[in-house]
């Protein structure tokens, strides 16, 4: 006797199909394994109108035909008849959620693209409904080419509707299916362009904010307009990051200058002044003038994740990604490293493949981290001329823009080549949902940039005082006889003489060897050891003593040497907490002893071709 005809549910996570599956199958259900995989196949029967019996299998959810984890590979197998332990299905039931229409019917138009018999299922119509969301079903059945019928899982809506148009679907059985032979590959811009247009034709009305949504995107993911807004968005971001800082950092700066004046005034000559004035005061103090560069960083970020448009840059940039050998849900992790590596790495979790998620905790460092930005506002507000290269864009912002750029093409080379050798295997794709558009909501803004500031302040506070004032001491003592730099004859002076005689080649000299080490703690630690150096070395001399950090700097160090350590910076894993979570996440030593290994390789690399090239130009 011949098996009843096999029917699939499939559409999106949280289409509905497990509760129309319910809804159709009722109590006559079982529940197995696909072999060999730890994924659940959920079965039952009923009955069409004409009385044949159909097995109905509720497939895992999927956001399209590249599986993103095992559950989605099984959801592909199957409805490809390439699933072991499952006979091709006569027909698919394609649950579409109608308040979410241009997502869900990127993948129906995948599924429909694969020549088999489809019915579409429209459901969540209620939800639609109260949304003030009015679809035209004929005009997606026309449209699409195959039967749409409205539904209404959970109420138990549109059954008998649908029961109807799958008898029809099925047919006789004697339909050769051609599974896989209309499987063409189309890429997820194109789909999504479709879906998107058609979403548009078949709506007929819908609520102003769902309307607003929509005519957005149409300009946020153009082909063109997208990436040349998203592009702008960046470049204003790291413009204002440096415009906008300006008044608060010297105010902030100022406060500090006058409590070091303050404590020097009162405190006797001595080694507690010094402790202080010197390894306190100006060591905290140069990082925590960075708070408003910060705060302003943040402030973009959170704006853009706030009101809806992160997931649509995401979106923009997963061709980009794909071409590394990347999947698309790598963006997000590598955005939040741009606030910190740590979180980033840790959100790498939402990348089910091990290759695409070892590669992006690998690469992950190398997106330009807040610590990082101190050292950079640094050396260039030290060395670039604060000139506009063209009217409203200051060469600063530019320059900072392009290490940020440096660092992202770094992690797409590093990507290439990390998916060719070590991490060699197949990319996947990316599939999402957009949320609509909406106002940030001003105070879960204000309280992200309350929870940054904290934490940056706390990390100033801690781990940065600690260094600091460890970094004092080793470079206090032994006092230097009169006449010889302090920095030079103390314990550190000459931990850094050891350190130097392997940077001196890329350009580094002195005054970095000292800042390497603290500054593995913490990336600004290094702004924090330079100042309290500077600091110490400058109690002999009280006339340096009132000089700006950044005005000693550019007196003290040659342009090639400031722009080598730039692109030290842009590379160096200088971040203990980094290795750790690495470790953490990939259980073990190899990669984390991997990725310090490669980054301060390619790190020396680049510093050194810096300073040359630099130093060739006549810099
Ligand atoms: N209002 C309403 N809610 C629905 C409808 N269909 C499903 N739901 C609800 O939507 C949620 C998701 O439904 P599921 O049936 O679990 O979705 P699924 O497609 O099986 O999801 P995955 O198995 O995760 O892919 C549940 O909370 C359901 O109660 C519907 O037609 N109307
Ligand atoms: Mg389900």
């Amino acid at each position: 006797m011949n098996p009843a005809p096999l029917v699939a549910l499939v559409g999106n996570p949280n289409a509905g199909k497990s509760s129309l599956f319910n809804a159709l199958t009722g109590a006559r259900q079982k529940v197995g394994n696909y072999p060999g995989v730890t994924v659940e196949r959920h079965s039952g029967r009923f009955a069409l109108p004409d009385g044949r019996p159909v097995e109905l299998v509720d497939l895992p959810g999927a956001y399209s035909l590249e599986p993103a984890s095992p559950d989605e590979a099984v959801t592909r197998d199957v409805i490809l008849g390439q699933q072991a332990g499952e006979r091709l299905p006569a027909a698919l039931i394609v649950v579409v959620d109608a308040s979410n229409l241009d997502n869900h019917l990127r993948f129906a138009m995948q599924l429909i693209g694969l020549g088999l018999p489809i019915v579409i299922a429209l459901n969540m119509i209620d939800l639609a409904k109260r949304d003030g969301l009015e679809i035209d079903t004929s005009v997606l059945a026309r449209e699409l080419g195959v039967p749409v019928i409205e539904t209404v899982a959970v109420r138990k809506r549109g059954l008998e509707e649908l029961k109807t148009a799958l008898a029809h679907a099925v047919g006789d059985g004697t339909l050769k299916l051609r599974a896989g032979h209309g499987f063409v590959h189309e890429d997820l811009a194109t789909v999504q362009r479709r879906a998107r247009a058609l979403a548009m034709k078949a709506i007929v009305s819908e609520s102003p904010a769902r309307r607003f949504t929509h005519s957005l995107d149409g300009i946020a993911l153009h082909p063109v307009l997208g990436p040349v807004i998203l592009a702008a968005l960046l470049f204003v971001m790291f413009q204002a990051v440096f415009s906008w800082s300006k008044l608060p950092a010297d105010w902030l700066q100022a406060q500090f200058d006058a409590l070091g004046g303050w404590v020097n005034a009162m405190l006797p000559d001595g080694v507690l002044r010094s402790l202080i004035a010197d390894g306190v005061i100006a060591g905290v103090g140069a990082v925590v003038v960075f708070l408003p560069q910060i705060l302003i960083l943040f402030l973009f970020i959170l704006i853009l994740e706030a009101s809806g448009y992160m997931v649509r840059a995401a979106f923009l940039m997963d061709r980009l990604m794909a071409r590394v050998g990347l999947s698309g849900r790598a963006f997000i992790p590598l955005l939040s490293s741009f606030a910190c590596a740590v979180p980033g790495i840790m959100a790498t979790r939402t990348i089910d493949d091990p290759k695409d998620r070892l590669t992006t905790i690998l690469i992950a460092p190398l997106m330009t981290c807040s610590a990082r930005l101190p050292v950079y506002t640094l050396i260039i507000g030290a060395f670039i001329p604060d000139r506009a290269v063209i009217p409203g864009v200051g060469l600063q912002g530019l320059v900072l823009f392009c290490l940020y750029i440096a660092g992202i093409a770094g992690a797409f080379v590093a990507a290439l080549v990390l998916r060719r050798t070590v991490t060699k295997g197949r990319g996947s794709g990316f599939m999402m949902e957009m949320p609509k558009y909406q106002w940030p909501r001003w105070q879960d803004v204000g309280l992200g940039l309350l929870t940054r500031a904290q934490i940056f302040l706390k990390r100033a506070g801690t781990i940065i005082l600690f260094t600091t004032v460890l970094l004092w001491a080793l470079a206090s003592f032994p006092q230097a006889p009169k006449g010889v730099k302090q920095s030079e004859y103390s314990i550190a002076g000459h931990i850094a003489s050891g350190v130097e005689t392997v940077v001196r080649p890329i350009g580094f000299n002195h005054d970095i060897s000292m800042a390497l080490i603290p500054a593995m703690a913490a990336r600004e630690v290094a702004v924090a050891a330079i100042a309290t150096v500077y600091a110490i070395d400058a109690n002999a001399d009280d006339a340096a003593a009132s000089t700006q950090l950044k005005d000693r700097l550019s007196k003290a160090w040659p342009l090639p040497t400031a722009l080598a350590f730039l692109a030290w910076f842009v590379f160096a894993p200088q971040c203990i907490s980094t290795i750790a979570v690495t470790r953490r996440e990939t259980n073990g030593w190899k990669w984390p002893g991997f990725m310090v290994g490669y980054l301060f390789a390619v790190a020396y690399v680049a510093a050194g071709a810096t300073y040359w090239l630099a130093t060739l130009a006549g810099l």
